[in-house]
């Protein structure tokens, strides 16, 4: 299955996208993750991105496309995969368009965790992340208002809409009772 997982900072993407790659078995790719690990390993694209990440601003789409055009390229994302975090806007969405159009594939689905915003600001200010300072959440939510949502209406036919309240396990067996009934109806 290839999934675009969409919702707000601290919907539980990342969360959902651990349980699920294991239902699914097709890997989790988070763009979020990628550029940590290059800022942790302290490569070139770490330090071009440090500031992005710090402030809540999206990384240039140049980079992030060309990072995600290498991680889909790998033998494991062969088959599927669970993206979270990209694309993050439509032009990125378009990008990705052309890379699964190049291999004669597409989406199956793109998955919106549904949280309300003062749900997910408590949660981001528990988790403790090094861009969970409250500032910086409140941009990211605003940025992800402005640049990410309109993704929704741009997938309108493939989105699955999930309530992502309540217990971890009960909301990835609401995803994947969904992407049954989504798939019963094709
Ligand atoms: N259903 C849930 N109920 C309560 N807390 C949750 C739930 N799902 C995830 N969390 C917690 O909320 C925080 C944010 O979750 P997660 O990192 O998975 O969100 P995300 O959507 O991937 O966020 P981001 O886009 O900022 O990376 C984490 O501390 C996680 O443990
Ligand atoms: N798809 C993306 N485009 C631009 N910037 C991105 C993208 N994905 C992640 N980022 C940057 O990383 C942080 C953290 O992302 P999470 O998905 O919340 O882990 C984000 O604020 C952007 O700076």
């Amino acid at each position: 299955m290839r999934l675009v997982l969409v919702g707000p900072p601290g919907a539980g993407k990342g969360t959902q996208a651990e349980l699920l790659k294991t239902k699914l078995g097709v890997p989790h790719i988070s763009t979020g993750d990628l550029f940590r690990a290059h800022i942790s390993q302290q490569t070139d694209l770490g330090k071009e991105v440090q500031e992005y990440l710090d402030s809540g601003e999206l990384v240039p789409d140049e980079v992030t496309n060309e990072m995600v055009r290498d991680r889909l390229s790998q033998p494991d994302a062969a088959n599927g995969f669970l993206l979270d975090g990209f694309p993050r806007n439509v032009a990125q969405a378009a990008v990705l368009a052309e890379i699964l159009a190049a291999d004669d594939a597409a989406l199956d689905a793109v998955v919106e965790f549904r949280v309300p915003e003062d749900v997910v600001v408590e949660r981001l200010l528990a988790r403790g992340r090094a861009d969970d300072k409250e500032e910086v959440i409140r941009h990211r939510q605003q940025v992800y208002r402005s640049e990410t949502a309109p993704l929704l209406d741009h997938y309108s036919g493939i989105v699955v809409s999930i309530d992502a309240v309540g217990d971890v396990e009960e909301i990835s067996e609401r995803a994947l009772r969904a992407l049954r009934s989504q798939r019963d109806e094709r």
